[in-house]
């Protein structure tokens, strides 16, 4: 595991000890947005126009930030359109690499064997650290952006004139407001949680964040027991952000990021909502519980330094859920 400086790559884990132990995720670096006629988005600079086959993505179905993309991808309708690579599960000195694996595949543009060589194939001088996912631009041949809460954006709309299933709006106009409010909560508490508890390095800081990602949780419950889904009877872009933390909750979270103050299931609207969740067609195929255990459990030798990856815990995310009922 490690980080590009300036376009070098060094071996090094993130470094707590500057901040009484707590974990302090990188900054996303690459913040240009696709659009329909290539006009600049909301930062980065313009030429990035929606257009079929033109961009590439880089994933790992290990991590959440990656899989919101992945979901998108699949119900918006542009896995034809979009093409993607994925990065084998264990994360060690070199970070992500296209090494073989099950269910990896392969880099079929630079041929990189290492994630960081997109980054520097990008930007030669590269210093920061190499996240997936990104989304690549064959045509100017760099990237567009790493910082997946922006590529959902674009994937919602921006590919809607080109062929994309337009029927389907996770961001509509009357709920934008809702839903950056519920994200702004989400991110902190629970989406970054997880990893403020597992990554901390001193108990004042692992206190810290696993009170406060379970009082969040609790929130969560209860704003689950009158709607759905989280702003009521349709799925959201605020859904999609926190499905991806709730599959691997019980799986990983609870165990190797001693978040184990109650379990998913214990849970009983957020249990029945992953299920709903998952239950989408199309999301099941999005979750690939073999990368997403032996990525955490196989990767993070500070945290479990024999490598073992548990056997449980047994979970059926296809039980019927019931939360039809809650919809008007
Ligand atoms: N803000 C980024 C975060 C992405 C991220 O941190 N990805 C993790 C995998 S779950 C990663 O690649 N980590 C490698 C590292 O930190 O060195 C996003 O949402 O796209």
């Amino acid at each position: 595991m490690g980080l590009l400086i300036d376009g070098k790559w060094h071996d090094q884990w993130y470094d707590t000890k500057a901040n009484e132990g707590r974990f302090e995720r990188d900054i996303s670096r690459f913040r240009n947005w696709v659009t329909v006629d290539g006009s600049a988005g909301s930062s980065g600079t313009d030429g990035f126009k929606a257009e079929p086959n033109r961009y590439h993505l880089y994933v790992s179905l290990a991590c959440p930030w990656a899989h919101r993309t992945l979901i998108y991808r699949k119900l918006k309708g542009l896995e034809d359109m979009i093409s993607v690579s994925v990065a084998h599960p264990l994360m060690h000195s070199n970070g992500w690499t296209f090494q073989p694996g099950e269910g990896v595949i392969a880099d079929p543009l630079l041929n990189a064997d290492y994630m960081y060589q997109i980054y520097t194939a990008a930007k030669s001088d590269y210093s920061g650290r190499v996240t997936v996912p990104v989304l690549w631009d064959k045509k100017k041949n760099t990237i567009v952006s790493n910082e997946s809460s922006e590529i959902i954006r674009m994937f919602n709309s921006a590919f809607d004139e080109v062929g994309a299933n337009k029927e389907v709006d996770f961001l509509p106009e009357e709920l934008i407001a809702e839903i950056d409010e519920l994200n702004e909560f989400i991110y902190p508490n629970i989406n970054n949680g997880v990893y403020l508890s597992g990554f901390a390095t001193t108990q004042k800081a692992y206190d810290e964040a696993v009170v406060n990602l379970f009082d969040a949780l609790d929130k969560i419950e209860e704003r689950l027991a009158t709607r759905r889904y989280l702003t009521g009877d349709t799925i959201t872009e605020a859904d999609w952000r926190l499905f991806p933390t709730l599959v691997r909750f019980d799986p990983v979270y609870v165990v190797h990021f001693k978040c184990n103050i109650r379990r998913i299931v214990d849970y009983p609207n957020i249990w029945g909502y992953v299920r709903d969740l998952y239950q989408v067609p199309g999301v099941a195929e999005t979750v690939n519980m073999d990368h997403i255990k032996s990525h955490y459990y196989g990767s993070h030798d500070t945290i479990n330094p024999t490598l073992i990856v548990p056997r449980g815990p047994e979970i059926d995310f296809m039980t019927p859920h019931g939360r039809e009922k809650l919809s008007n």
